[in-house]
């Protein structure tokens, strides 16, 4: 759905972009994670044609978009700060867009109450908050139920009853088959959101693939372990035993393990048939520490 095969942009004699492949498919939902200056919105703005990439090519449902203009009746664009008309009203902004995209205006209700802006559709942009001005930017772009959507820090993370109905929505769009592609430094959003993940540090990609693979890859393999035993000592012991384990602590009612290989099943079976009574057993997918340690691991200094 969404195609980007060596792209390079350069600034002056600063290359930004080094020859990045990136690839949403249908009905997935990918991420484009790293720190500031590390090319995102340069890549965004490169699939969206608002600027020239010196080298490689982009495609958009298969058509080329900056001869094929027409891709675009199919894409939602939410930008990180919306430049919505101040002098309109929410509903003003919706109805034209409507009426570009050839959408139906009953449309325009429905989707005011899933961002629960029904109540404020009839205020000027200028008189909204910035969560408010958000929330109409996100409609915008879903009216017409786009085909492409693409999220550049839309700061969902605002409130969490919005961002509980735009996940929904967002699920709802990608079961219809469309794919979604978003930049953000909310972790917790990309965690929550994302199939796949991109890390880009420096105008390179340096990690592709989900974050259960990005953890473990730089975090390594770590298990978060609850217990109903009081002692917890008797867990630690038995689990520094095992060749496996490289380090096993307590963190106040939980064991924390690090393991040199992916043996969960087996260190599961073995604590139960040792009688432990487990009551949580899951893989630490602390994706800010994972993160940190990759920017780390190819360099301190990201701008
Ligand atoms: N118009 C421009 N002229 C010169 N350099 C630019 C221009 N736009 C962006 N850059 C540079 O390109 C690099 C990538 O910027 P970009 O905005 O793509 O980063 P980003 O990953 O989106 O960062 P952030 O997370 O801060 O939004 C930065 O070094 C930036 O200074």
């Amino acid at each position: 759905m969404i195609e980007v095969i060596g792209l390079v942009k350069r600034y002056g004699n600063r290359e930004v972009l080094s020859n990045v492949s990136i690839n949403v498919k249908k009905g997935e939902f990918v991420s484009l994670i790293g720190p500031n200056g590390a090319g995102k919105t340069t890549m965004i703005r490169s699939i969206l044609t608002l600027i020239r990439p010196d080298k490689g090519e982009i495609r958009i449902l298969g058509k080329n978009p900056f001869k094929d203009k027409k891709v675009f009746k199919n894409l939602g664009y939410v930008q990180e700060l919306p430049n919505l008309p101040p002098f309109m009203t929410g509903r003003q902004v919706l109805e034209l867009s409507a009426k570009i995209k050839g959408v139906k205006k009953d449309e325009i209700d429905e989707i005011l109450d899933v961002v629960g802006m029904t109540e404020f559709a009839n205020r000027q942009i200028a008189k909204y908050s910035k969560g408010m001005i958000q929330r109409i930017a996100i409609a915008e772009a879903l009216l017409g139920n786009p085909e492409i959507l693409i999220l550049d820090e839309p700061n969902i993370g605002i409130d969490p009853i919005f961002t509980l109905k735009v996940r929904q929505i967002f699920d709802r769009l990608k079961r219809e088959g469309s794919s979604i592609l978003m930049t953000s430094h909310e972790l917790e959003d990309v965690k929550k959101l994302s199939d796949r993940v991109y890390m880009i540090y420096k105008g390179k990609i340096i990690f592709e693939g989900n974050v259960e693979d990005l953890v473990k890859k730089f975090l390594g393999i770590q298990v978060i372990i609850e217990s109903d035993d009081d002692d917890k000592e008797k867990i630690v012991n038995f689990l520094s035993s095992l060749e496996y384990v490289k380090k096993v602590f307590k963190e106040g009612s939980r064991v924390i393990i690090s393991m040199s290989e992916d043996k969960r099943e087996e260190l599961l079976e073995k604590l139960i048939s040792s009688g432990f009574k487990i009551k949580g057993f899951y893989l630490d997918l602390n994706l800010e520490e994972a993160y940190s340690r990759a920017i780390n691991s190819v360099g301190n200094n990201a701008l």
